[in-house]
């Protein structure tokens, strides 16, 4: 064999063999530890805001004037296949969200109880405790109380040890909290109807993540679920939602970008009361451009949602989505809303992202209605049922 053969033949060995080894290898550690943090972050990953790959539905004509509903034209997306997801089990989400929870305030946690177990507890020191209430959004007068009440035990008991304060700390907490409040989610319709939840609240506060949480913890609780897409003013909205009914196999009623959301609302009640469903969750748009054009679109969907159902059967539930980090500007935007619809209970979200949880309180009592939920997070099951003394203990435990 000449030279120039044996040199063709030594490389087509060596490529011969590299090829084997590549093969026989499969892929590397490092790429399938990047599908398996690929995997990991699709399943913690919230749902996309992009749109989806399904179509819009049939037209929602519009309600008209809300003397006579239209007919209801949005379509459904009837979901036959089983559903992508299971949420997770109740416990085991309280469990973590608490510990969430307790992380993003316990600056204010632990803030108080070092202020109180300072060697005196004189003047200076009950303002500044008063003012770190006040810097957690409770609310000025609620701080002045609170200290005012927490100042007249420590007196009387007349002890400093650091159990008992935190103790007497932790009871005036929970008396402003309010445990007595009603927070039970009204998702029981009378008769075998279902119960018809409305979802409020200004752009980008969290509602159409709400809801799609609302239906997974519903899914969980075995109920029947319909969503109705009514945020119309943004066909994003509208794909969002369908994505998270997808996810836990529950239908969603949409109409196109710009119709009447009524018009959605009335035909979600009406699929809903068809299937023999539990619950209807209606998500809004809730534009606060002006009062006038909030109260009319939220008080016509109000009036034309229930008409599918019995006489006198009215909205249920009507929630606040509020974002938690908006301290004052929120507050305003919660008044405002609640003199265009009855609210009935708050939903608080990103309280994830902020030590200010005294919102809860100021929310409460400027408004008169309980903090019903608590968003803890962009993920798929981080919404909690809100406690006094769950909220107040993960204060306490940071
Ligand atoms: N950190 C955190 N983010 C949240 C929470 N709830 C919602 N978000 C995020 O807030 C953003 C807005 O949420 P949406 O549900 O689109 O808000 P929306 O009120 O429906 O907004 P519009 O459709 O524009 O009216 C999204 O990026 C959500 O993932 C929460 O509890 N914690």
């Amino acid at each position: 064999m000449d030279p120039l053969s044996l040199i063709v033949l030594g490389a087509l060995a060596v490529i011969i063999a590299v090829i084997l080894s590549l093969g026989l290898r499969g892929p590397s550690a490092s790429a399938k530890a990047a599908r398996q943090a690929e995997a990991e972050r699709r399943a913690a990953e919230p749902v996309s805001t992009e749109p989806g790959s399904r179509g819009e539905g049939a037209g929602a004509s519009g309600a008209g004037d809300d003397a006579e509903p239209a007919a209801p034209s949005a379509t459904g997306e009837h979901l036959s296949e089983r559903p992508a997801e299971t949420p997770t089990a109740p416990a085991t989400r309280l469990g973590r969200l608490r510990a969430r929870l307790a992380k993003s305030n316990s600056a204010l946690g632990r803030g108080l109880l070092a202020l109180l177990s300072r060697d005196t507890l004189d003047e200076a020191t009950w303002e500044e405790i008063e003012d770190t209430l006040i810097m957690a959004d409770l609310g000025v007068d609620t701080a002045g109380e609170l200290v005012e009440a927490l100042r007249e035990r420590v007196r009387v008991i007349g002890t400093r040890d650091p159990e008992t304060v935190r103790e007497l700390l932790r009871e005036e907490l929970i008396r402003v909290v309010d445990p007595s409040m009603d927070r039970e989610l009204a998702v029981a319709g009378p008769d075998g109807e279902p119960a018809v939840v409305l979802v409020v609240g200004v752009n980008g506060s969290g509602k159409t993540t709400t809801v799609g949480k609302i239906a997974r913890v519903l899914v969980a609780e075995d109920k029947d679920v319909v969503l109705g897409a009514a945020d119309t003013f943004r066909a994003a909205a509208s794909e969002q939602l369908t994505t998270w009914g997808e996810r836990v196999g529950v239908e969603t009623i949409r109409g196109p970008e710009g119709s009447d959301p009524a018009s959605v609302a009335y035909a979600a009640v009406e699929a809903g009361k068809g299937s023999g469903a539990d619950v209807v969750l209606i998500d809004t748009a809730g534009r606060l451009q002006n009062k006038r054009g909030l109260m009319d679109e939220l008080g016509k969907v109000k009036r034309v949602a229930t008409r599918p159902l019995s006489e006198g059967h009215r909205i249920d539930e009507v929630l606040l989505v509020l974002d938690a980090t908006t301290g004052q500007n929120g507050m305003k935007q919660a008044q405002v809303f609640a003199e265009v619809v009855d609210i009935t209970g708050i939903v608080l979200t990103k309280l994830d992202g902020t030590a200010k949880g005294g919102i809860v309180v100021a929310v409460q009592r400027e408004l008169g209605v309980p903090v019903k939920l608590i968003g803890l997070g962009e993920g798929a099951d981080d919404l909690a049922p809100f406690t006094a003394e769950g909220f107040v203990d993960a204060l306490l435990e940071g």
